[in-house]
């Protein structure tokens, strides 16, 4: 899916929600234990129940790899599941020295290799533009650079400063050299609201993918005052506060409540800033 799509998205659904599908198996409604992949079962019925609320999903892949063949099949199966109209995002935050990324790319991009073809992949920036390049290299594809994650540790290397700019401002302004805006977007949480005005001054047309709404505390409408651009340029993400909004037979309906009170709220500042 490219940019104007993405957005084309946006406007129909009014939403630029992105639903994080981390299924834990301990976390998981009693009733679905008795499917042969519970797991899959959860995401089917997540899906199909708040497809139409949001434009985005970002299974992150710890949440599979940590259950090893069955997991890594789980997550096959939910990428065959996603609706078309979906932006979908392999949350694996990979980089590597560059033939080891290409082969990274390969799993997550190449469906004749792997089964799934994501739309994006997170990346880590760490090891610099040879380590991100194999993902560019497919061109219908999307890197998500971390830029200042959600987590306290973000304080730890991603602020420090150096040659007068912070690290995390020198990933934003350097990795522009390596894409444009039509294939790379960049993480910030939610949780650093007050960074957003001086992110977009950096990175003003990029489209930013914001997890931490939600369990982590974030607030929707101070991610929107600086972060908005004219494209919407975010997409929101939540899991947690979705995915278990209830543990009981009713568990889809919940999540689709909880996920229609974003949309409903997402829909209200794109009305409020033209966008739709
Ligand atoms: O790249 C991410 O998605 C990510 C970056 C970040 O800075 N913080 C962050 O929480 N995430 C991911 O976003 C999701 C947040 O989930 P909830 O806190 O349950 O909404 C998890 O999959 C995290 O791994």
């Amino acid at each position: 899916m490219n940019k104007e799509q993405l957005f084309e998205q946006i406007q129909k659904k009014k939403s630029f929600l992105c639903i994080g599908l981390d299924p834990v198996l301990d976390k998981l409604p009693k009733h679905l234990l008795k499917y042969n992949d519970p797991i899959l079962e959860f995401n089917k019925q997540l899906i199909d129940a708040t497809h139409d609320l949001c434009v985005a999903y970002k299974p992150n892949t710890a949440f599979y790899e940590s259950r090893g063949v069955r997991g890594w099949q789980t997550l096959v199966n939910t990428w065959k599941h996603f609706p078309k109209d979906v932006f979908t995002i392999a949350d694996a935050k990979r980089g590597d020295i560059g033939n080891t990324s290409a082969m990274y790319a390969e799993a997550f991009f190449k469906e004749e290799n792997s089964e799934m073809s994501f739309d994006s992949i997170t990346v880590a920036p760490y090891m610099g533009k040879d380590s991100v390049a194999p993902f560019l290299n497919h061109p219908d594809k999307w890197v998500i650079l971390l830029a200042l994650t959600s987590n306290t540790g973000s304080q730890d290397f991603q602020v420090k400063q150096s040659d007068d700019q912070k690290l995390y401002e020198q990933v934003i302004q350097t990795s522009q050299n390596w894409a444009t805006s039509n294939q790379m977007m960049y993480v910030v949480g939610a949780t650093k609201a007050e960074e957003f005005q001086n992110i977009r001054q950096l990175a003003p047309d990029h489209f930013l993918l914001v997890p931490g709404v939600g369990a982590q505390g974030g607030s929707l409408s101070a991610v929107c005052q600086y972060g908005l651009n004219s494209q919407c340029g975010l997409l929101v993400n939540s899991a947690r506060s979705i995915i278990y909004a209830s543990d009981g037979l009713d568990f889809a309906e919940k999540a689709r409540e909880e996920a229609l009170v974003l949309q409903q709220e997402m829909e209200q500042i794109l009305i409020g800033v033209n966008l739709i």
